[in-house]
């Protein structure tokens, strides 16, 4: 098992409490988290992602108490184990493009030698030198894609990857992340309302507010 949670609820101040259904994510494994806008998918992500603290309910990656780690122990199992694709790409501006990639293998110790290769594989190598201020928006989400992929994480959590995109886009950026993911084993999670993403990932969950 790469991923559980159990029992995960969570309230932002002032709302009514959000409770998630418990996740089993096999290593190299997809599901897709569904559900209506406003429905807590982000919410989990980020409680996936350790960017927030559930109120109660534990997270368990690779058999680690990954929701009870805090500080740098949490930053650095983050930065080594997770990649996430944001809804928007938050991209470091007044760097190119590689240097994104390399900042995400700085903050996660590692050292990835075929950066230039994943740019390659997901139609960037020409921009690799580009400041990230001139990209198209489609350029600027593969390369919020192709970060999320430079530690080689076990897991990848991506937020409404295709909300923007027409059909073929949602079938490229889908099949982008189904075999990128599969190139270096890992699992992934993607959270959206996109009902069309299910055409390609056929392991679902809903999330509902309830
Ligand atoms: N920072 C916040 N403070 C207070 N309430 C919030 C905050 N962020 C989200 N919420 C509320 O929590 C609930 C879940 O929000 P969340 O963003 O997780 O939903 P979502 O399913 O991802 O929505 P969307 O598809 O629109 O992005 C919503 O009712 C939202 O209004």
């Amino acid at each position: 098992m790469l991923l559980s949670s159990k029992n995960l609820s969570f309230t932002y101040s002032g709302q009514k409490t959000l409770y998630f259904e418990d996740i089993q994510l096999n290593e190299k494994e997809s599901l897709l988290v569904l559900g209506k806008s406003g429905s807590g998918k982000t919410t989990l992500l980020n409680l996936l992602a350790g960017l927030a603290k559930p109120d109660q309910g534990q997270i368990q990656i690779g058999n680690q108490p990954f929701s009870d780690y805090t500080g740098q122990k949490l930053d650095l199992f983050r930065g080594q184990n997770i990649g996430i694709v944001f809804q928007k790409p938050h991209l470091l501006a007044p760097l190119s493009v590689l240097d994104n990639l390399r900042m995400a293998n700085f903050f996660g110790k590692k050292k990835n030698e075929r950066l230039e290769q994943l740019l390659e594989d997901l139609g960037l190598s020409h921009r690799k030198n580009a400041s990230v201020l001139t990209l198209s928006e489609g350029e600027a989400q593969r390369v919020s894609i192709a970060r999320a992929l430079a530690n080689e994480p076990k897991l990848i959590l991506a937020d409404e990857p295709t909300s923007s995109l027409d059909d073929e886009n949602t079938e490229k950026v889908i099949q982008l992340l189904k075999e990128q993911s599969s190139k270096i084993g890992a699992a992934m999670i993607i959270v959206t309302h996109d009902q069309r993403v299910k055409n390609h990932i056929s392991n679902f969950m809903e999330v509902k507010a309830s």
